[in-house]
């Protein structure tokens, strides 16, 4: 095998362009799936209302059964970006017997965006279509009381509730973790079954539109039964769990009443803090993922390695000219147009363009930065090597200065739940001198959970429950643990990444130059004519990588993709100028 590598190498290139290929297809693939997945969340909505919103088409056919024409006008079920449509309203205000088949059809349709709905049976979903009402309250507004009678079930279409323990739900609102229900849940169920009163407070956090299903349809429908089932199958899957086995039947129900199953889709934050938070999460279906937002900033080991990778491998200039380099030369030149997490590329630039003005020659381009002068170096070793001095804008921490661009966070995942596993008990028995506080935040990878606060699981616990749950630990690895898994993983990606382009990308064109078309020569031996018109035209410079202008230098390095709540670092991080980068 070896032998034959040897001899012939062009047919390893060969070899590797095609894995180059299909990593390249894989990664193509993948994104359109993403894409897809993203779309799809919407699709049915969006079918009725994008379109009409665009295009206003009105369908009309003739219907041979009724011997009469139908006219479908998209623009009934234009609504505002997220809000029930108006014609949709119209049709949920009439009384269910002067609702047309069509009409409900329509509504049935458009309620398919919301999870709690779709999870009934077509016929169930059509009858709920046909009797349910449609309402929007302001913030603040309570829509059920604790221990009040119930008369209605509710489906959230927009907006935020809280649950609360109060009768005003006040609480909800200085309660930094409040139970929340979005888009797509349900609530009032319990109240609405005939012997219960209501179990909690329901409270809109924001403006809510809800569709409401009166007692009477709820009962006539038989979605008692519905309810019954679901608080069955919760029974199951406590019971099935090693932790529940000395609880008799009756402390189980009692744990089954405390939550319900909250479906999340892929992506979807669940908790921005579930220590803080104060909820055990079981996790009945899917997956989640722990993560966890560390301060790179505020490690020795991220400041050592970001001027490591700012600055140059070799004292001397940068050598453009690949050709004639030794593998190893080749290289290091790829190592040096190498970024690291952030697009530091401009930094690289101002070294390199410095290090071409030295030499004599200067770059096309200027890089515009502001601010201080950037320190050398960070450590003695490589003081030693870079001698000329570049600006930029810094910040300063208290390992010394660092470019703004590089004062980061980065989300990295400590932990994957799985079915039938729990979070938030590990350090439940724990006085809270010794509990570990830092904010963890959980996300969904298509889970499906059950939320229940601590304080009223812990008034269920029995001492054989508290002895095994003394020996349920889990450790999370602190920060500069994480930092330098973080590190050690970026060196691993751009190591691989500079290599594949070495061993797959040919001498001659660097990586990330723009694409060209081929620039006619003089004589084109394939038409056989001699272009004299371009003569005099000078053929355009290729550009080396440092040289490309910045669109097309290789944007943000995504480690391990993952759909984190990213827009929220500069929330929880406010120090932080940009938003983030993701592990
Ligand atoms: N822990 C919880 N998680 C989600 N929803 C809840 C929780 N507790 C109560 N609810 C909902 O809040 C509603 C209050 O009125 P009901 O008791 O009729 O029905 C209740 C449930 O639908």
């Amino acid at each position: 095998m070896n032998r034959y590598m040897v001899s012939h190498p062009w047919q390893i290139l060969r070899k590797k362009l095609r894995l180059y290929q299909l990593s390249m297809d894989i990664i193509m693939m993948n994104r359109v799936c993403k894409m897809f997945r993203q779309g799809l969340r919407g699709f049915r909505e969006y079918q009725i209302i994008e379109t009409a919103h665009r295009k206003h088409p009105i369908f009309s056919f003739w219907d041979k059964r009724k011997q009469g024409r139908i006219t479908f006008d998209t623009m009934d079920f234009v609504a505002e970006s997220g809000h029930f449509p108006p014609r949709a309203i119209q049709i949920a205000q009439k009384q269910p017997a002067w609702r047309a088949e069509h009409e409900i059809q329509s509504l049935c349709n458009l309620l398919q965006v919301l999870d709690s709905y779709r999870n009934y049976s077509e016929p169930l979903q059509l009858l709920l279509a046909k009797v349910m009402r449609f309402e929007r309250f302001g913030r603040r507004r309570v829509i059920v009381k604790k221990g009040q009678r119930g008369n209605s079930f509710y489906f959230i279409y927009l907006g935020t509730v809280a649950v609360t323990e109060d009768e005003d739900g006040s609480s909800a609102f200085l309660d930094p973790h409040p139970t929340l229900l979005q888009k797509g849940s349900c609530f009032g169920e319990m109240g609405s079954l005939s012997s219960t009163v209501r179990r909690a407070t329901v409270v809109c956090m924001e403006e809510t539109e809800l569709l409401v299903v009166d007692r009477e349809d709820f009962m006539a429908n038989k979605l008692d039964e519905e309810v019954k089932k679901d608080a069955q199958l919760r029974f199951e899957f406590f019971r099935k769990m090693d932790l529940f086995h000395s609880w008799s039947d009756e402390t189980l129900w009692k744990l089954v009443v405390l939550g319900k199953v909250e479906k999340f889709s892929y992506g979807q934050l669940i908790s921005k803090d579930f220590i803080e938070s104060s909820s055990i999460m079981f996790v009945c279906e899917g997956i989640c993922e722990v993560l966890r937002l560390i301060d790179l900033e505020s490690s020795p080991f991220y400041h050592k390695w970001i001027w490591e990778h700012l600055q140059l491998i070799d004292d001397g200039p940068p050598n453009i000219h690949l050709k004639d380099l030794s593998p190893v030369e080749r290289f290091k030149e790829f190592q040096i147009r190498s970024y690291p997490v952030q697009d530091f590329s401009f930094l690289k630039l101002l070294h390199l363009q410095k290090a071409q003005e030295q030499e004599g020659s200067s770059f096309s381009r200027k890089i515009k930065t502001s601010g201080n002068t950037l320190p050398k170096t960070f450590g003695s070793k490589i003081k030693s090597r870079c001698s000329h001095l570049i600006k930029c804008p810094m910040i300063q921490t208290k390992y010394g200065d660092l470019p703004k661009e590089a004062a980061v966070g980065a989300y990295m995942k400590i932990h994957t739940v799985e079915q039938g596993e729990v979070l938030g008990l590990h350090q439940i028995l724990l006085p809270e001198s010794q509990q570990d506080t830092r904010p963890l935040i959980l996300v969904s990878l298509g889970a499906e959970v059950i939320r229940i606060r601590k304080e009223k699981f812990c008034e269920l616990l029995d001492s054989n429950t508290i002895e095994k749950l003394s020996k349920f630990s889990i450790k999370y690895p602190s920060d500069e643990d994480l930092c330098q898994r973080f590190l050690k993983e970026n060196n691993w990606n751009i190591f691989r990444k500079d290599l594949v382009r070495l061993l797959v990308e040919p001498r001659w064109r660097p990586p990330f130059t723009p694409i060209q078309p081929k620039k006619k020569g003089t004589y084109n031996p394939r038409t056989v004519t001699l272009d004299l018109y371009s003569l005099d035209k000078k053929t355009k410079r290729r550009h080396a990588i440092f040289m490309a202008p910045q669109k097309y230098l290789p944007p943000l390095r995504i480690v391990q993709t993952i759909i984190a709540p990213r827009y929220k670092i500069q929330e929880l991080l406010p120090q932080y100028k940009n938003a983030g980068v993701l592990m």
